[in-house]
C-alpha cells in the first residue's frame, strides 16, 4: 500500500511542473513498486492533464495480441514475449540480414547527432539524454523504405498514412537513451505543436538491425523487464486508446551499449494522418524530425 504522503508527492510535483518522468524514477529510486508508482499517478491526477489509462492499449485488431504467429509480407512473423502492461509484443523475423544491412548502408552516409523536442518550447536540441546518432527517411522515400513501412503498417494494425518517416539510430560504446516516454506529454506546452497535424503517437515499433555484444537493451524500468537486440527482430508497444487515454507504464530507454554497437530504426504512430501524401517525398521533412520521445533532461 501506498501512504498518502507519496501520493500527496505526486500531485504537488505535478502540479509545479515535474515531468511525470522524472517523478516515477524517483518513486523507483526510492523501491516503490511500479504498480503502487502507477496507482500512485491515478490517484494523485484526476486533474486534466492526467488521463492515465487503467487499461493496457492493445489496438483492436492486433493480429499478435493473442496468435504466436503470422504471415506477413511472406514473412512468418513469430511472438518471442509479450508484456501485458505495457502492451507489448517482441517479434522474430520483421526484417531480413539483408534488408538490416541495407538499411544501415543507406542510413551511414547521413548520421547527424540525435535531438530531442524541449517539452516546454518544442525546440530541437541536442541533449545529454540520448547520446547517439540518427537520421530519418521521409515515408515512402526509398523503395526499401516503402516496402519496410507496409510490413509494418500491417503488423502494428494501423494505416501506412499514420506512422511518422521512420528514424534509424546508432549507439556506440557508452550510447544510451534515458526512459521517457514517447508520447507527447499532455502537460508540456510544446505538445500541442506537434499534435496538431496527426494527433498523438499511439504505439512504437523498434526495428532492431544488428546484435549487439553487450548491453544495449531497450528497457522498461516500471516493470523491470530488459529486451535484448538481436538482427531482425521488433519489438512494439502501444499506450495511448482510442480515447486517448495514455499509459504511462510505457517508460522506456536504451540501456548504455557496453561492447560493439546498436543500430535501430523507429517507426511512431499517430492516432491520425500524419504527414502529406506519401508520393511529395520530402514535403513530410519539415515534421518528420518530431522525435519528441524524451526531454532536455
Ligand atoms: O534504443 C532503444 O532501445 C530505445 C529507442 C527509443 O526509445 C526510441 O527510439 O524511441
Ligand atoms: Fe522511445
Amino acid at each position: 500500500m501506498l501512504s498518502e504522503e507519496w501520493i500527496d508527492w505526486v500531485r504537488e510535483n505535478l502540479a509545479r511542473g515535474c515531468t511525470r518522468e522524472s517523478l516515477m524514477l524517483e518513486m523507483l529510486r526510492n523501491n516503490i513498486s511500479s504498480e503502487d508508482t502507477l496507482q500512485a499517478f491515478r490517484d494523485a491526477a484526476e486533474a486534466p492533464h492526467a488521463e492515465v489509462t487503467h487499461v493496457p492499449c492493445w489496438p483492436e485488431r492486433f493480429v499478435f495480441r493473442s496468435c504466436n504467429q503470422a504471415t506477413i509480407d511472406g514473412r512468418e512473423i513469430r511472438v518471442l514475449a509479450r508484456l501485458q502492461r505495457p502492451a507489448a509484443v517482441l517479434l522474430e523475423n520483421v526484417l531480413s540480414a539483408t534488408e538490416c544491412e541495407a538499411l544501415i548502408a543507406l542510413s551511414s552516409q547521413r548520421m547527424t547527432p540525435s535531438t530531442v523536442v524541449d517539452p516546454e518550447s518544442g525546440e530541437l536540441a541536442p541533449v545529454q539524454a540520448r547520446s547517439s546518432e540518427g537520421t530519418w527517411f521521409a515515408r515512402g522515400a526509398e523503395a526499401l523504405i516503402a516496402r519496410i513501412e507496409t510490413r509494418l503498417a500491417q503488423i502494428m494494425d494501423v494505416p501506412v498514412a499514420h506512422g511518422e518517416g521512420l528514424q534509424v539510430l546508432h549507439y556506440r560504446v557508452g550510447g544510451e537513451y534515458r526512459p521517457h516516454h514517447d508520447y507527447f506529454p499532455p502537460d508540456a506546452r510544446g505538445s500541442a505543436r506537434h499534435m496538431r497535424e496527426g494527433g498523438q503517437r499511439t504505439a512504437s515499433l523498434i526495428l532492431y538491425l544488428n546484435d549487439v555484444e553487450a548491453g544495449g537493451e531497450t528497457i522498461f524500468p516500471l516493470c523491470q523487464a530488459a529486451f535484448v537486440p538481436r538482427r531482425g527482430r521488433a519489438l512494439y508497444f502501444a499506450y495511448c486508446d482510442p480515447t486517448g487515454r495514455l499509459d504511462p507504464a510505457s517508460l522506456h530507454g536504451g540501456a548504455p551499449v557496453e561492447a560493439g554497437e546498436k543500430w535501430i530504426a523507429t517507426k511512431w504512430v499517430r492516432q491520425r494522418a500524419y504527414g502529406v501524401r506519401p508520393e511529395d517525398g520530402l514535403a513530410v521533412a519539415a515534421n518528420a524530425r518530431t522525435h519528441l520521445d524524451g526531454e532536455a533532461a
